[in-house]
This record gives C-alpha cells, sequence and structure tokens, in this order.
C-alpha cells in the first residue's frame, strides 16, 4: 500500500533517517519502534507531508507522495495523529471533530453568500459524520463540553475521531498509549481493532510493548535513523541487535 525506498532525512547536520525501506501492507497494523531519539517521528513527518525527505521516494497506492503538503497527503487517504494532540480548548469536542474535512464549502466566502442552503446541507452532512465517529469512539457524552476539559487518553480519542471523519485508509498514530490511563489505553487498543477489521490499515509509533505486542504485525525497528530489523513482535523483542540498540540508548 505504501512503499518507502531510501528515504533520508536530515536537519543540516548528520542525517536523523538515514536510507529507509519499507513497504506496508494493506490491511496490516504495522509497529515502528526504536530508542528515544531513533528517527521515528521525523519519519512519519516525511510520510505525512509535514517534512520534505532529504532524499527517497514514498508513494501511496503507486502515487508519489513524497514533496505533497500535508493537507494533500490528507487527500490522498493518509492520515495521522500527533504524540501530544492539541485539540482547539475552547470549541466543543464535537466542533473540533468538524473541523477536519478539508475544503468545506463554508471556508469560501462568496459560497456563504451566493449558496447558504448547500453551506448548511454540508454542515449538516459533517456534523451526522462527526457524531458518528465520536459516538464510535465512546465520547458522545462530551460532545458539548469545551475540549480543554478532556484527560489525556480522551484526546487522543477526540484525535482519532477527527481523523475517521476523513475515512482514510491508512492511519499514522504517533504514540497512542503515551500517557493513557489503563482502562482507555484498553478501548484505544479495541478501537483499533474494530477499524482494522473493518479495512483501515495503520502505522503505529509506540513504546507500550503490550499495545506493540497485541497489535502490531509486522514490527519495524529504527535504530540511529537505520531501519534495523522487521519481524514479529515476539521476534523482534528477544533479537540481541534490538536489545542492544536499546540499551546503547
Ligand atoms: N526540526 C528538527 N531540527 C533538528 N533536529 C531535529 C528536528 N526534529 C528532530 N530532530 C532530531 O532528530 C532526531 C530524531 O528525533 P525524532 O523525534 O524523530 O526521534 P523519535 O524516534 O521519534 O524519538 P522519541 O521516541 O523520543 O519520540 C533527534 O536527535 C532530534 O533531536
Amino acid at each position: 500500500m505504501l512503499v518507502a525506498e531510501g528515504v533520508s532525512k536530515s536537519f543540516g547536520g548528520p542525517p536523523v533517517v538515514q536510507d529507509v525501506s519499507f513497504t506496508l501492507t494493506r490491511g496490516a497494523i504495522t509497529g515502528l519502534i526504536g530508542p528515544n531519539g531513533a528517527g521515528k517521528t521525523t519519519l512519519f513527518n516525511c510520510l505525512a507531508g509535514s517534512l520534505k525527505p532529504s532524499a527517497g521516494r514514498i508513494t501511496l497506492d503507486g502515487v508519489r507522495i513524497d514533496g505533497l503538503r500535508p493537507d494533500q497527503v490528507f487527500g490522498h487517504g493518509l492520515a495521522r495523529t500527533f504524540q501530544i494532540p492539541k485539540p482547539f480548548p475552547a470549541m466543543t469536542v464535537l466542533e473540533n471533530v468538524m473541523l477536519a474535512p478539508p475544503g468545506q464549502l463554508g471556508e469560501r466566502f462568496w459560497t456563504n453568500w451566493l449558496r447558504p442552503g448547500a453551506v448548511a446541507a454540508e454542515e449538516r452532512r459533517i456534523r451526522d459524520r462527526a457524531r458518528h465517529w465520536l459516538d464510535f469512539v465512546g465520547l458522545t457524552r462530551l460532545a458539548q463540553e469545551p475540549a480543554r476539559v478532556l484527560s489525556g487518553g480522551q484526546r487522543k480519542l477526540l484525535e482519532l475521531a477527527r481523523v475517521l471523519v476523513a475515512e482514510p485508509r491508512l492511519i499514522l498514530l504517533d504514540e497512542p498509549g503515551a500517557g493513557v490511563a489503563p482502562p482507555l489505553l484498553e478501548t484505544i487498543m479495541e478501537k483499533i481493532e474494530v477499524l482494522n477489521a473493518q479495512g483501515t490499515s495503520f502505522l503505529i509509533i509506540e513504546h507500550n510493548m503490550e499495545l506493540v505486542t497485541r497489535l502490531c504485525r509486522p514490527v519495524l525497528v529504527l535504530a540511529q535513523g537505520r531501519l534495523l530489523l522487521e519481524g514479529a513482535p515476539e521476534e523482534v523483542k528477544r533479537d540481541p541487535r534490538v536489545i542492544e540498540a536499546y540499551l546503547g540508548a
């Protein structure tokens, strides 16, 4: 589904992602692990369009996406979440989700004046979809609350609902388990499983090995910007190269 070939990224100094190549299979939940500073988030940013790789190519279903803007990559069906979600705090939870679909008619000044009916109809459709996905992640009861009241785990669920409104084919999750209390972590894992059973593919950066072991097949290991190996979680966990990379870090 997604093919990365020889992807490198440097910020002027030595590359922090170096000649990384891998393939994400459609329908898989692929894990991306590695010690702190290994380059995982930088690689994510290259895939999602927030950073332009210094070298290499990335294709999604055969379409080249490296060098596209994040909104263009999003438009091709690839969505990402952030390690620390930052919803608009004063807007309601529902409004935060409604913001997600790009290119809404109401964003254009003249359409508001000339086609108010069309703008209102589209807004109703987006509101219904936002409600549907908020219900899916279990946040309906908080829909009219300002987003600032949400806990860290609830913010992760809000972010998931926000990307789901756009119905992406591939979702990149940056540490969905970080700072999340155990009951909510279970909810997040269940939601990922349900979405995956319905056909959504995932690439997940995660340090929580319980989540990785339960959900991710295969797991990619990044160390010092390079892809160290790829394998099943059980293999990866006991591979001496991986243990050394973590101990070294
Ligand atoms: N914009 C930037 N400018 C300069 N250096 C950067 C920039 N972004 C990241 N780096 C450096 O790149 C390296 C890799 O960082 P990155 O955040 O990608 O690692 P990571 O594997 O996601 O780490 P963690 O698990 O701690 O989130 C680090 O040394 C970091 O300081």
